[in-house]
């Protein structure tokens, strides 16, 4: 509507001053015109013919508030006096009616079209960089790899492909199970990440032993970029004196160590009373059970676990103590269908048989090389159908895919617990044992040889330093291995403590000491000082507690100054240095008194185990089964014949069992934790989304628009900082600046730099800034062709589907198109396709600003029209693309849902609540795509020009 004579009380907004918010026309009189701006409490004067002022009128439907705060959408418009009257009705449902004089001063204009008419136009570039960002967005919100592409790690297929699996289910709930070192805790960054980026999970708390909090705190942040809380008893009870409510809601993500939980009844209850979406547990093997009783921490995170909906337990040694062990970290998941321990172990031995088969079939090419008691049972494992196309032979091939998949699907704690080893993760180093015998000293002469284990203990306090080899032994290879870092475990912490302390005062030895007794802050000093490449220390002294979580590979020596007599421990002693990240061969070097129960110890577990240079699947188990002659043997050191014994009786023990667990449930497990073409499909797809030139590209964009500077600093590398000019705060960019580089491998290398990716949240909050802002909205043109008569006025007009849905529905996956773009004249004839996004950019040009303003005064009514025509058109366009997502999203929510109901029929794993969440799911998405709606975006009007040349 075009209105321009000023009349008292009618509603103005200033061209060039919007935010002074609604003015009022308060004299009128010839020439000259008064107008206050009661938002802003400021008048201003204008000439009446050249004011720079847009006419405010609002129209059936729009929703305006009174100056009383009152909302309401306007039913009806009447002209009273040159001025109008709206009314409607309040959401209290009562009828309202107001002379537009006592609308709200305080709007802010950021619909396009009213932007537009208030000669509030952007450039160009701003209006291409909005429809860019729209469709990097819908491309990213798309894929299936969303919330993996923003960690600062190296992209490993085994890690992804869980992440992967586990992060597309609703509240999952799995025990992460890998051998040591391969990245649990990087799986576990990545499942949340990916469900933190989908909505799906708001809060976060993650449960670890208390040494490795921050571990844990460093790796969330700089990895993931997520700042975990952490939350110890002093923290807990400074919070508390506050009095705002539980100390837990202070955070979204909390950090916090068992050990301190379990002293502070306060915290749990508080820890309890908060809503948590996932909790995550580390070290979980550390929660002791048995059928008869269990340990408080178990009863904790057994309480937690029931009421918090994702789940995520991590330990490298899932049967640590055993089966029943075992069964107690499942329980924790799902205590439904793990109920029964008898049960459990039957199950168990029943996976031996499909384990076979999923192998037999495997390596037959024709259903003809089975045999009729394979193809039998293969009858009774699989569906019908498929049963059908496995068996008529030219289906063969590609059925027996799909076979081997629903048998693991089907059988086993599959779907509950992932375990990758490092033959499947293979790049491995080698790890090489070094052995160092040394004759028993003068000393110990005369002990009891069969004790010695800890020799330090044997020997008298005050001189255990002087006269243990062992220690000497240290200060030689110390000395000869100058340049290199060198880890030394011992059992106990005075050991550790004794021997650092000689190390660094009577033989001027750069070293720090890790054990217990030490505060957590002054264990990650020591951590920090022994990672130092520089001026660090040569080697850190740890205590057993050391052992467990750290990440020491950065060194490649590993001294064992004593052995544990759990085969597991050692294992973890030697993760410390053989995990992901090692570069060199792992050596391990054990000194040892010839002739005592620790050389007893030693061929135990190189000769009859060789757990020194290989990864033992199952140690405790092969040490339960050689106790026996264990004992005997370390009670008679010098006894060969005994020795001999235990060698081959554990050798035997170790094949066999080896060979248990290659056909049986392991096979199983490691079938379903690896899925080799799937886990390149992911890795494939998260390096295609992660485009970092084009990140690059459209950064440079955002920079420009927002006034961010930016300066090359090395070679795949940038200084960003905030410019003299910015006007608002950009995300994450701190007032010093920063150093970033959209390239991983760099980011890898360059802990200093920030990661950029899709998915940092710089990147992900200026992506909102552009799109929740209005920058873009409405631009004004020319364009130069001959195409179109010169003097017409087209319209680029932007829409988008919105809808208002809860975050984590996603609805924008199933919606095929990020926007639809129209060119349309005032006949409403369509243009987008002769003029292609890309192709009308490069004919827009610039208009001036007071150009822009003047024209847009007496271009109000052709281009209201021409926004009726754009209106009209995407009518069906809407109808169209609203299917399109409503077929989307029930096919694949309805083959999801039958994939899982046919799997819950004949694997208890599968929960209810998950079947009942998809249908949910199903209902809100519909509902959500139903109620979604175009909406214009963004407008560009042009005025067409005859070509330049
Ligand atoms: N994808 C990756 N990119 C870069 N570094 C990685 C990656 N995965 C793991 N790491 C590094 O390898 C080391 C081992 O990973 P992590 O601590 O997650 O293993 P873990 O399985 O939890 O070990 P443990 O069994 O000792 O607790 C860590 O230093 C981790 O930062």
């Amino acid at each position: 509507m075009s209105d321009s004579a000023f009349i008292v009380g009618q509603r103005w907004v200033s061209n060039s001053e919007a935010e002074l918010g609604l003015g009022i026309i308060q004299e009128s009189s010839g020439r000259r015109i008064e107008v206050f701006f009661p938002a802003a409490a400021e008048s201003r004067f204008y000439a009446a013919d050249n004011a720079p002022l847009s006419r405010v009128i609002y129209s059936e439907g729009d929703k305006v508030s009174t100056r009383e705060d009152v909302s309401f959408v306007i039913s009806a418009v009447q002209p009273f006096n040159g001025c109008y009257i709206y009314q409607g009705d309040t959401e209290a449902g009562e009828p309202i009616s107001i002379h537009e004089m006592d609308l709200d001063s305080r709007v802010h204009f950021n619909q396009p079209q009213d932007r537009f008419f208030a000669g509030q136009v952007d450039k160009n570039s701003q209006f291409e960089l909005r429809a860019k960002t729209l469709s990097y967005q819908h491309e990213l919100v798309k894929s299936p790899v969303y919330g993996l592409l923003g960690g600062r790690v190296q992209l490993l297929p085994h890690q992804l492909y869980i992440a992967q699996q586990v992060a597309q289910r609703f509240a999952p709930r799995v025990l992460l199970a890998d051998e040591v070192g391969l990245g649990k805790t990087i799986e576990a960054g990545l499942i949340l990440h990916k469900q933190v980026l989908s909505g799906q999970v708001r809060r976060a708390l993650i449960v670890v032993p208390d040494a490795l909090l921050h571990q844990w705190l460093v790796e969330m942040l700089r990895r993931f970029n997520l700042t975990f809380t952490l939350i110890d008893h002093e923290r807990h009870e400074a919070l508390q004196e506050l009095d705002e409510g539980n100390p837990f809601d202070s955070a979204q993500f909390v950090l916090c160590g068992l050990n301190d939980l379990l002293a502070n009844p306060q915290m749990q209850m508080d820890m309890l009373a908060a809503q948590w979406d996932m909790l995550i547990v580390d070290e979980a093997h550390h929660l002791a059970w048995s059928p008869e009783q269990s340990s408080e921490g178990y009863q904790l995170i057994e309480t937690l676990a029931a009421q918090i909906p994702a789940l995520l337990l991590l330990t490298a040694t899932p049967e640590q103590l055993g089966i029943e062990s075992h069964f107690a970290r499942l329980r924790l998941l799902d205590s439904d269908k793990f109920f029964d321990f008898d049960d459990f172990v039957k199950q168990e031995a029943a996976y031996q048989p499909v384990s076979e088969l999923i192998e037999q079939l495997d390596a037959a090419e024709t259903w003809a090389q089975l045999s009729a008691a394979q193809q039998s049972q293969l009858k009774d494992y699989i569906d019908e159908l498929l049963f059908q196309q496995l068996s008529s032979e030219d289906q063969f091939t590609v059925a027996k895919v799909d076979a081997i998949q629903q048998l693991l699907d089907r059988h086993g704690t599959g779907r509950v617990l992932y375990r990758n080893t490092r033959d499947v993760v293979k790049g491995f180093p080698n790890r090489i044992l070094h052995q160092y015998e040394l004759s028993l000293p003068q000393a110990l002469v005369g002990e009891e040889v069969s004790h010695i284990i800890l020799p330090e203990q044997h020997f008298t306090e005050a001189d255990w330093l002087k006269n243990d080899s062992r220690v000497s032994w240290l200060v030689d290879f110390l000395k000869a291995h100058r340049d290199d870092k060198i880890l030394i475990i011992c059992a106990q912490a005075d050991t550790a403590q004794q021997l650092e302390n000689y190390l660094n005062i009577n033989q001027g030895i750069r070293s720090a000491v890790f054990h217990e007794g030490l505060s957590l802050v002054n264990r990650d000093r020591a951590a920090a000082y022994f990672a130092d490449d520089e001026e660090g220390a040569q080697c850190l002294v740890c205590s057993e507690i050391g052992s467990e979580g750290r990440n020491f590979q950065f060194s490649h020596h590993l001294v064992l100054f004593d052995l544990p007599v759990n085969p597991d421990l050692l294992e973890q002693r030697i993760g410390r240095l053989d995990r992901i990240g090692q570069h060199h061969d792992v050596h391990i070097h054990v000194p040892y008194y010839a002739g005592t129960a620790q050389s007893v110890l030693l061929h135990w577990y190189h000769d009859g185990m060789n757990a020194f240079e290989q990864v033992l699947a199952a140690g405790q188990r092969i040490a339960g089964e050689t106790k026996q002659q264990l004992q005997a043997a370390m009670a008679e050191p010098g006894n060969n014949k005994a020795l001999d014994s235990l060698i081959k009786q554990t050798q035997k023990v170790t094949e066999q069992t080896l060979a248990e667990l290659q056909s049986g449930r392991h096979r199983l497990l490691e079938r379903h934790s690896y899925n080799e073409s799937h886990a390149e499909y992911v890795v494939g797809e998260v390096e295609s989304l992660s485009r970092s030139l084009e990140l690059a590209g459209f950064m440079d964009d955002v920079f420009d628009a927002f006034g961010v500077d930016q300066q090359p600093h090395s070679s795949d590398s940038i200084i960003i900082e905030p410019g003299t000019h910015m006007q608002t705060q950009f995300p994450e960019l701190p007032d010093e600046g920063l150093t970033a580089t959209y390239q991983r491998h760099k980011a890898l290398g360059r802990e200093d730099m920030t990661f950029l990716t899709w998915e940092h949240p710089m990147v992900l909050g200026a992506i909102d800034m552009v799109l929740n802002s209005e920058l873009g909205n409405s631009a004004f043109c020319t364009l130069a062709t001959d195409e179109v008569k010169a003097g017409s006025l087209l319209l680029e007009a932007i829409f988008v589907m919105r809808t208002v849905s809860e975050r984590d529905l996603q609805i924008q996956r199933f919606i095929s198109e990020s926007h639809i773009r129209l060119v349309v004249d005032e006949r409403g004839r369509q243009y987008q396709t002769l003029f292609e996004e890309q192709d009308f950019n490069k004919m827009a040009g610039r208009i001036p600003r007071a150009t822009a303003q003047e024209l847009i005064r007496h271009a109000r009514s052709p281009v209201e029209n021409l926004l009726e025509q754009a209106k009209k058109a995407v009518v069906d366009m809407e109808k169209t693309l609203k299917q399109e997502a409503l077929d989307n999203m029930n096919n694949e929510l309805e083959q999801e849902y039958q994939r899982l109901s046919a799997l819950a029929k004949v694997n208890p794993n599968i929960r209810p609540q998950e079947l009942d969440y998809l249908k949910q799911r199903q209902d809100k998405l519909n509902s959500g795509i139903q109620s979604a709606s175009l909406s214009l975006d963004a407008i560009r009007v042009a005025i067409v020009t005859e070509p330049n040349n």
